[in-house]
């Protein structure tokens, strides 16, 4: 090798090792390009559709919508409960997102969490690579893109996952710095634990499965579907998408399905999230103080294919940071998901295979987990 492609090689490993810092680290040295890292193939692009490029005001993809509303004051009375689980299966069935109003989780608790996330990522690059690992079953994990050790190209994201459960055992494990963090975090996993009960109680209702729910022989054997989320997996992920000079170029997050049951899914001011709606992607309007919540491919596996896990996507822009806090609930991780039996019959045969928590894991440390290859792949041929 001449020694000039000596130096390139180096200069490009060194390129590297800046990526895996993360993007925050990135913007830390004023840049008025995106790094070639960073740039998508045309077609993956988003285009004119990019929030912050004037271009794009008259494109579809910069209009904001409004996803279907479920109000829990509705879903609390009992002559209006009916209504609103038929608003429920709908939104389910057609967009596989919606957004919860009045779900009763304080203020304090949801300013405090999108607060607690921002002075998280405001902290010296240092003090948040302590908790930086390619350990997929580590309880705390600070990263970078979408899988910082497989992609290609890194989309504008980072980001703090944190195991929720079990409590006791994983919480001496969360970031202690800010010093808060641990009791904000605690608090809002208990609250959105609850809000998931209560939602997915409707869900199976608007199935039209009966509850209480006891030993349905598609999930673990012992006790019913709720008792058994009551005990799942919670997984909370806090994003930080930094202001991106070329958002048309790149994505905070490239299209995906969330694996669990629920995910629900808390955003700042600022838009960012589209969803595949038919053919197009549409940005959601943030709702402050809401929860976006969408149907993730183990709810999609249970319903038999009736409720969808839709794919979804982040813009990122040129004068805002964006911050999102997502948390995603499934059952026990030893437990297997599979269509409810009241679900499958001749007119409806079964749609999907069996799965389980290490199977996901097995699947997307061995391949991209990129748009729905999982759910793809446990369905079954018709
Ligand atoms: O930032 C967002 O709005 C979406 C985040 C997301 O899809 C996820 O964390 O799975
Ligand atoms: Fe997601």
């Amino acid at each position: 090798m001449s020694p000039a492609m000596v130096g390139a090689a180096a200069e490009a490993s060194n390129d590297e090792s800046q990526f895996q810092k993360g993007v925050k680290h990135l913007c830390e040295k004023a840049i008025s390009r995106v790094p070639g890292k960073y740039i998508l193939p045309v077609h993956e692009r988003p285009g004119r559709a990019a929030i912050g490029n004037d271009a794009a005001r008259v494109d579809e993809g910069r209009k904001l919508m409004s996803l279907p509303m479920v109000d829990f004051a509705e879903l609390r009375s009992s002559s209006d409960r009916p209504r609103a689980l038929k608003s429920l299966a709908e939104a389910c069935e057609q967009y596989g997102f919606f957004q919860v109003v009045n779900h009763g989780i304080p203020e304090e608790v949801i300013g405090g969490m999108i607060d607690a996330s921002t002075r998280f990522f405001g902290q010296p690059y240092e003090e948040r690579a302590r908790y930086m690992s390619s350990d997929m079953t580590s309880p705390v994990r600070y990263g970078t893109s979408f899988n910082q050790s497989k992609d290609k190209v890194f989309c504008w994201r980072d980001f703090l996952k944190i195991t929720c459960e079990p409590m006791p055992q994983v919480l001496p494990h969360w970031p202690s710095s800010p010093p808060d963090m641990r009791n904000v975090v605690a608090l809002y996993a208990k609250e959105t634990k609850c809000l998931f009960l209560k939602i997915m109680e409707a869900i199976l209702e608007s199935l039209g499965l009966p509850l209480p729910a006891t030993g349905r022989g598609s999930v673990c054997e012992d006790g019913g579907i709720m008792t058994q989320f009551e005990e799942g997996s919670q997984l909370m992920v806090s994003n930080f998408y930094p202001p991106c000079p070329e958002p048309e170029l790149t994505l905070g997050m490239p299209p995906h399905s969330d694996y669990g049951f629920l995910t629900l899914l808390l955003q700042d001011r600022v838009p960012g999230l589209q969803i595949l709606h038919g053919d197009n992607w549409v940005t959601v309007k943030p709702i402050p103080g809401s929860f976006v919540v969408n149907v993730g491919d183990h709810l999609e596996i249970f319903s038999n294919g009736r409720y969808k896990s839709v794919l979804h996507r982040v813009l990122v822009n040129s004068t805002e940071s964006r911050i999102s806090v997502a948390t995603l609930h499934s059952l026990p991780k030893e437990c297997t998901v599979s269509p409810a039996p009241e679900l499958v019959d001749e007119a409806n045969p079964r749609r999907y295979m069996d799965t389980d928590f290490a199977s996901f894991l097995a699947y997307i440390s061995s391949c991209e987990p990129k748009k729905k290859n999982f759910l793809e792949s446990r369905k079954l041929p018709s």
